[in-house]
C-alpha cells in the first residue's frame, strides 16, 4: 500500500512530485559526496601542510644552526674585536650596517678602533648589490655584518651572547618618505616592530647597552615654524613615515622610562653623498641627467619653493659618533631598571635649506650635462616643502659644527657616482 502522500492527485502532480523526490534523493546524495570529499581532502591537506611545515621548521633550525654556527660566531667575535686605537672599550653593533649612513658610521667607528659588528637583512627596497658592494668595502676594514632582521630577536638574542655590545647604533629602518604610499606595512615591519624587537633585547641582556637610534627631520611634518627645534611640536606628521618614526620616539622613550635605558635619537635631515640611497632625488636627478631623462621638480603652492637641508655624511658621522661618545650607560639590568637614565634627541641637519632648484643646477654642472626639467606642483604624497635644522643643542652637547656646504657636498658625491658607475659598470673604487 503506498503511503498517502505518495498518492497522485494527478498523474503529472505524481510525475512531477517523483521527479522532485529524485532531484532531492539526488542532491542530498552529491551534497552529502561533496562534503565527504571536502573532509577528506580537508584532512589531507592539513595533514601534508603539517609535513611540509615540519620539514621547513626542521630544515630552517638545520639552517640555522649550520649558518649561525662556530664559524659565523669566529667572525663575529674577531668583528667585534676592539682595536689598538682609541678604542676606549667601545663595542657597537650597527644594525642597518649595509646602508648608506650605516656603512659610514662603521667604517669610521672600526678605523679609530672600536669593535664593530653589522645586522641588515639586504633587502631588496633599492639595488641590493650596492648593499653589497658596501658590505665588501666593510669586509675589508675588519667589520663583519650579519646577515638578518631585526624582527629576528633569536639571533640578536644570540649576538649578544657571543659580544658583549656596550653600545647598539641603530640604523636599520625602512627609508624614503613616498614609498610609504605603495609599502606602508614595510614601515611599521621595520620602525615599529624591528625597533621593539631590538630593544625587548637590549632591556633584557646584562649589561644593557646604551643606543643611538636613526630619527628623522620628517617628524616636524607640517610645522611652519622654521628653523625647526627640537621644542617644537611632532604631532603633525605629514607622511607614514614621519609618523613611525614619530612613534620611535615615543617607544624610546617608554623603553627608557620602565627600563632603564639609554636612548639618543637623532633627526637627521635629507642625508647625501657617496655610496648615497638611489631612491633620493640627487641621486635619481644624477642618473637621469646623465640618460637625457627629464626630471620633475617639485614646487610648493603659488609657485612656492621646495627646499631641504641637505646635511653631507661626514657631518652626520660626525654627530652619530659624537652621540655614541656622550651617551650615559643605561642604568637598568635584566629587564629591571635601577635608576634614571639617558634620553635624547638632537636635530642633525646642514642649518642652510638649499631649493631643490639650486640642487639641480649644481648637479648640472658637476655632471657638466644639462637637465631636462620638468617644473611639477608637489604630489600629495608625504613630502613637507621645507626643511631647516636648529642645531643649537647638538652643538651645546656633541660639539657638532657640519662643515660642508652642498656644491661641496655634491661634488663628493658626482666623483663617487661616475667611478662606481662607470661604463655602466660597477666598481667600487
Ligand atoms: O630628512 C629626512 O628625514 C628624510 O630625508 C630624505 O627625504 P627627502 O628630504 O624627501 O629627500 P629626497 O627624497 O631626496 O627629496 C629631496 C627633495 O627633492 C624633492 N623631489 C623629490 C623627488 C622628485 O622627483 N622631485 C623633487 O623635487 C623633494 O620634494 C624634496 O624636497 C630621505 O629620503 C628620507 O628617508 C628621510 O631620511
Amino acid at each position: 500500500m503506498k503511503h498517502i502522500d505518495n498518492l497522485p492527485t494527478s498523474p503529472g502532480k505524481f510525475k512531477e512530485k517523483s521527479a522532485y523526490i529524485r532531484l532531492r534523493h539526488h542532491f542530498s546524495l552529491a551534497k552529502t559526496t561533496f562534503w565527504t570529499l571536502a573532509f577528506v581532502g580537508l584532512i589531507y591537506i592539513s595533514f601534508f601542510r603539517s609535513l611540509h611545515i615540519a620539514h621547513s621548521d626542521s630544515s630552517r633550525r638545520f639552517l640555522r644552526t649550520s649558518f649561525y654556527g662556530p664559524d659565523w660566531e669566529k667572525r663575529v667575535k674577531e668583528s667585534s674585536k676592539i682595536g689598538s686605537g682609541n678604542g676606549n672599550g667601545v663595542c657597537v653593533l650597527v644594525t642597518g650596517a649595509a646602508g648608506f649612513v650605516g656603512t659610514h658610521v662603521s667604517s669610521a667607528l672600526k678605523q679609530r678602533g672600536n669593535g664593530v659588528v653589522g645586522l641588515d637583512n639586504f633587502n631588496d627596497y633599492y639595488d641590493p648589490s650596492l648593499k653589497r658592494a658596501r658590505q665588501a668595502l666593510l669586509a675589508r676594514l675588519g667589520v663583519y655584518i650579519v646577515e638578518g632582521d631585526i624582527n629576528d630577536e633569536e639571533l640578536v638574542r644570540r649576538m649578544f651572547d657571543i659580544v658583549e655590545f656596550s653600545h647598539v647604533m641603530h640604523l636599520a629602518a625602512q627609508a624614503g618618505v613616498r614609498y610609504a604610499m605603495e609599502n606602508p606595512s614595510s614601515y611599521v615591519h621595520s620602525n615599529i616592530a624591528g625597533l621593539v624587537s631590538l630593544l625587548e633585547v637590549c632591556k633584557s641582556v646584562n649589561p644593557q647597552p646604551a643606543i643611538v637610534w636613526a630619527s628623522s627631520s620628517s617628524v616636524y611634518g607640517l610645522n611652519n615654524k622654521v628653523p625647526f627645534s627640537e621644542k617644537d611640536r611632532t604631532d603633525q606628521p605629514a607622511s607614514l613615515y614621519a609618523a613611525t618614526k614619530k612613534a620611535g620616539e615615543e617607544i624610546a622613550h617608554t623603553y627608557n622610562h620602565i627600563y632603564g635605558l639609554s636612548l639618543t635619537g637623532l633627526r637627521f635631515f635629507t642625508v647625501y653623498g657617496p655610496w648615497g640611497r638611489p631612491d633620493m632625488a640627487y641621486f635619481f636627478f644624477s642618473k637621469d641627467i646623465l640618460k637625457g631623462k627629464s626630471i620633475s621638480i617639485f614646487e610648493g603652492p603659488n609657485h612656492g619653493t621646495v627646499a631641504r637641508d641637505f646635511t653631507y655624511i661626514d657631518d652626520i658621522v660626525k654627530g652619530c659618533l659624537a652621540a655614541l661618545d656622550t651617551a650615559e650607560k643605561s642604568t637598568g639590568s635584566g629587564g629591571k631598571k635601577k635608576g634614571p637614565a639617558q634620553l635624547r634627541v638632537f636635530n642633525l641637519g646642514n642649518t642652510s635649506p638649499v631649493p631643490v632648484s639650486d640642487l639641480v643646477s649644481i648637479l648640472e654642472r658637476l655632471l657638466k650635462v644639462k637637465a631636462k626639467r620638468k617644473i611639477m606642483k608637489m604630489p600629495r604624497n608625504g613630502d613637507v616643502q621645507f626643511t631647516h635644522a636648529n642645531i643649537s643643542y647638538a652643538q651645546k652637547e656633541l660639539h657638532y659644527k657640519p662643515t660642508t656646504d652642498l656644491q661641496t657636498g655634491l661634488k663628493k658625491f658626482v666623483r663617487w657616482y661616475l667611478s662606481y658607475y662607470r661604463d655602466g659598470k660597477m666598481s667600487d673604487q
